[in-house]
């Protein structure tokens, strides 16, 4: 498998003195293009921290970060949002959708700063959202759709740009089962079609779709387990139990 991100001695600390908190502390971890990676581990111990230093959205305090051979950890952040926008997929806990656009406005503005005209993220974004079955809400605001309906959204505008890598940082965690259910199917269908994915998560069943599970305790990677891609069968929950 090719390599499509990795990081080398990767760390990221917080504040300083006695209050240092030290979120990522010597992580290496390499992942595959089309691979689909879960993090888990106890609140707090820096899984949010890896999926933003991966993102470019906060910058290391040290260490290497690799994306398709290129070496991205001092890029400025103009240079960082313009390789987002284009290689990287973010979908959060909280939806982050813009509430007063409608949800075709919240897919087609990231296909039109990707780089697509107006009239070919419209297109995009229909498509998307047909596929992702939220194609009846695209001229609804955020607001009135349910958490379920919301991250689909998110996942469609995460899509957008046909990233190499997307990153979703405890996309169910506000959801219920079925809504659960429901991302994790189109998390899994993005996978079938190719895509890498790092999700973070405290959800064993959600963890338990992907193909590897990389577990972190204090800020480092203490297990990594090979999984049987989405049925979780070589994977012993009462390794990974999540204390938080
Ligand atoms: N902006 C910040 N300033 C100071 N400390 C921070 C900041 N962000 C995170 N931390 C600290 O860094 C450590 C790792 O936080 P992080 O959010 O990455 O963990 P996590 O595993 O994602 O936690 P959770 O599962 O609760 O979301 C924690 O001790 C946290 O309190």
């Amino acid at each position: 498998m090719t390599t499509l991100v990795q990081t080398s001695g990767l760390e990221r600390s917080y504040g300083a003195g006695e209050s240092l908190v030290r979120a990522v502390d010597g992580i290496d971890l390499a992942v595959g293009e089309g691979e689909f990676v879960s993090v888990m581990g106890p609140s707090g111990c820096g899984k949010s921290t890896l999926l933003y230093l991966l993102a470019g959205l906060l910058p290391p305090s040290r260490g290497q970060i690799t994306l398709g051979g290129q070496r991205v950890e001092r890029l400025s952040r103009s240079a960082w949002a313009r390789l987002r926008r284009r290689r990287i997929g973010f979908v959060f806990q909280s939806y982050n959708l813009v509430d007063n656009l409608t949800v075709l406005e919240n897919l087609q503005l990231p296909g039109m700063l990707g780089g697509r005209s107006g009239r070919a993220a419209r297109r995009r974004a229909l498509t998307l959202l047909d596929e992702l079955g939220v194609a009846d809400k695209a001229r609804a605001t955020p607001g009135v759709l349910s958490g379920g309906q919301r991250q689909r959204v998110a996942v469609a505008r995460a899509l957008m740009n046909e990233p190499e890598l997307l990153l979703a940082d405890e996309p169910t965690g506000n959801l219920d089962s079925a809504a659960t259910t429901e991302v994790l199917g189109l998390l899994r269908q993005s996978h079938r079609d190719g895509q890498a994915i790092v999700l973070v998560t405290h959800d064993p069943r959600v963890a338990t779709a992907a193909q590897r599970l990389v577990t972190m305790r204090d800020g480092q990677v203490v297990d990594e387990t090979m999984l049987t891609a989405g049925t979780g069968q070589k994977l012993h929950l009462s390794d990974v139990v999540d204390n938080s």
